[in-house]
């Protein structure tokens, strides 16, 4: 279990925290929508669980470990993926050798400058790419590929490289409806069949549609937290 205990963010501009006193606990297996306007706070949020921002309170658990630690760091490096909204792919690489290569961060130096892969981490990249949807398109170059078809990728990525949990900034951002769709419908079936947990910034008629919670903030704190069910008029209006 994730457990989040009174997360609290600071900026230097700002004389009170953006972020005050979150707290919330994440399950295997859960898709999590963050909503709120603009400024509420969602993209700092993420970059706090990513650990790309210093926390300045808080306890952040995984399983009981604590991984502010330097231990519990290499953890989050290792299962926790950060999806951007555009993400970050060799468009003169082919799809397949993006899935296989990875990010810096995941990848080691030998292999990101050879460029190099085993057999059977091959075989699980195309695999992985075939459940995704994408077989047909794992030999051009991502330069080629739609945003819809970019974002699957980088899904697929994040999962040959172990990743337990996907942080997704605004992932269907500029993707037409029905691509939008398909990259939600992707990550909702591995959160159902994998196990896999995500939290993705994403508009609300969507994330009442895909997530199985729906969390929102207002001011840095959280305003909303519902499983399983659309949001009350109530509860809009306290976003
Ligand atoms: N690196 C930073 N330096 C200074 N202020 C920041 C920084 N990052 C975020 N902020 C401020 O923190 C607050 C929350 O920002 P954040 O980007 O998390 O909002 P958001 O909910 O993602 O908004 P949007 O929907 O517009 O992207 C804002 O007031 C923003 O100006």
């Amino acid at each position: 279990m994730i457990k989040v205990d009174r997360l609290i963010k600071k900026i230097v501009t700002e004389p009170k925290p953006v972020l005050k006193d979150i707290s919330f606990q994440m399950e295997p297996g859960e898709m999590i929508g963050l909503i709120g306007g603009s400024g509420s706070g969602k993209s700092l949020l993420l970059s706090c669980l990513a650990l790309r921002q210093k926390w300045d309170g808080g306890r952040f658990l995984i399983d009981g470990e604590d991984v502010l630690k330097a231990g519990g760091r290499r953890r989050i490096r290792r299962e926790w993926a950060y999806l951007e909204q555009n993400p970050e792919l060799n468009r003169n690489r082919t799809a397949l050798k993006n899935v296989l290569v990875g990010q810096s961060s995941q990848t080691p130096l030998w292999r990101m400058i050879t460029g190099m892969v085993r057999s059977d981490d091959y075989m699980g990249a195309m695999d992985t790419i075939e459940h995704l949807g994408l077989l047909d398109k794992a030999k051009r170059k991502t330069g080629e590929l739609s945003g819809g078809e970019k974002q699957r990728i980088a899904i697929a990525r994040a999962l040959v490289h172990g990743a337990k949990v996907i942080l997704a900034d605004e992932p269907v951002m500029g993707l037409d409806p029905k691509s939008a769709e398909h990259v939600l419908q992707t990550l909702r079936s591995l959160c159902e069949e994998e196990r896999l947990t995500v939290i993705a910034v994403i508009p609300l008629e969507l994330a009442e549609k895909y997530c199985t919670r729906i969390l929102g903030l207002a001011g840095g704190e959280i305003a909303v937290d519902v499983t399983g069910r659309r949001l009350t008029h109530g509860e809009k209006s306290r976003l």
